[in-house]
């Protein structure tokens, strides 16, 4: 990723776990440090490694900053600080500079009366895959953002794997349930198999080494496979099985699909309430 693809020097305001996330990525994809500024009072470990590693700007002053021209401020701070940092970041507001905040909730009207009606803003909502290339992307934009933003706002997300620009704003809080949060299900998933494994007698340790590296070998079959994952399930389950027995389980009235429902109809309402 050269600067030209993103038009302009990219800064992160909050290197927690997502912008840490996309901050690995685009690094480990070739992003020059040169072209990151960070602003975070306090960076996990992991992260001031990372920015000492490639020489990127950390905290300048708000001045020091808008005189960089950022063609991007990603913003990934918690949603409940969005009110209170904000404001200070009103005066990197300029043409030419995309706001892109990856927060679960806040809408683009929330988000232009903190920064201003001006201010040209995406949200996003991005997946900490991305810090291995493989993460996924939802953007919707406001009425100031043009094609050409549009496209560095793509070519930064896609950096780090899928993006897609949604045709409504409102469509947001599923996605914050599906693909935004949808990670975590995953590895609870992984948590779920392994103790279940260990309760039909496996070692703790080996049950979990066996839940993990199915669910990432499932995962890259998914990756690499053009088939449906209805096909790529069937081609597992062996008529009158033991995958059969297992999906009868999973699959019946009070199985995985409910529960997904209710699991993610919580989700989409929390994002929901974090945006009031
Ligand atoms: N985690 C995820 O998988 C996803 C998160 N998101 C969104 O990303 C955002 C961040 O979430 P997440 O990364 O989980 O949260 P984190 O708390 O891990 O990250 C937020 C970071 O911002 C820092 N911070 C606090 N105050 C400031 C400030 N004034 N200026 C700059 N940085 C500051 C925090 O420091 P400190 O810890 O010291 O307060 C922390 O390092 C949220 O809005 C969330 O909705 C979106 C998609 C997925
Ligand atoms: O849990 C959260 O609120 C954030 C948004 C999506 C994933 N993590």
């Amino acid at each position: 990723m050269s600067e030209l693809e993103v038009g302009g020097p990219v800064a992160l305001i909050g290197a927690g776990k997502m912008g840490g996330a996309l901050m690995d990525g685009w690094l480990a994809l070739g992003l020059p440090g040169s072209q990151l500024i960070v602003r975070d009072p306090a960076a996990p470990p992991e992260i001031s490694r990372l920015i000492v590693e490639h020489g990127i700007s950390l905290n300048p002053e708000i001045e020091a900053l808008a005189a960089r021209r950022p063609r991007i401020v990603l913003l990934a701070v918690k949603p409940q600080m969005f009110a209170d940092v904000l404001p200070s970041l009103k005066p990197l507001v300029a043409p030419g500079t995309i706001f892109v905040s990856i927060a679960a909730g806040i809408s683009l009207a929330g988000l232009e009366a903190l920064l201003g009606a001006e201010a040209e803003i995406v949200r996003a909502m991005p997946n900490t895959p991305s810090a291995v290339g493989r993460g996924v992307t939802a953007l919707i934009a406001n009425a100031h953002v043009d094609a050409a933003a549009k496209t560095h706002v793509t070519a930064l997300m896609s950096a780090v794997g899928e993006a897609h620009w949604l045709a409504s704003e409102e469509l947001m809080d599923a996605v914050t349930a599906l693909s935004g949060s949808g990670p975590a299900y995953i590895f609870h998933m992984v948590e779920a198999m392994a103790e279940a494994g260990a309760k039909l007698g496996l070692e703790p340790d080996m049950a979990m080494a066996l839940a993990r590296a199915t669910v990432a070998g499932a995962g890259e079959m998914l990756h690499r496979s053009q088939l449906p994952a209805a096909k790529l399930r069937q081609n597992v389950t062996s008529p009158g099985g033991t995958t059969e027995a297992a999906l009868k389980v999973l699959m019946g009235e009070e199985g995985l699909a409910r529960l997904m429902e209710a699991a993610m109809t919580a989700a989409r309402d929390r994002s929901r309430e974090l945006g009031n």
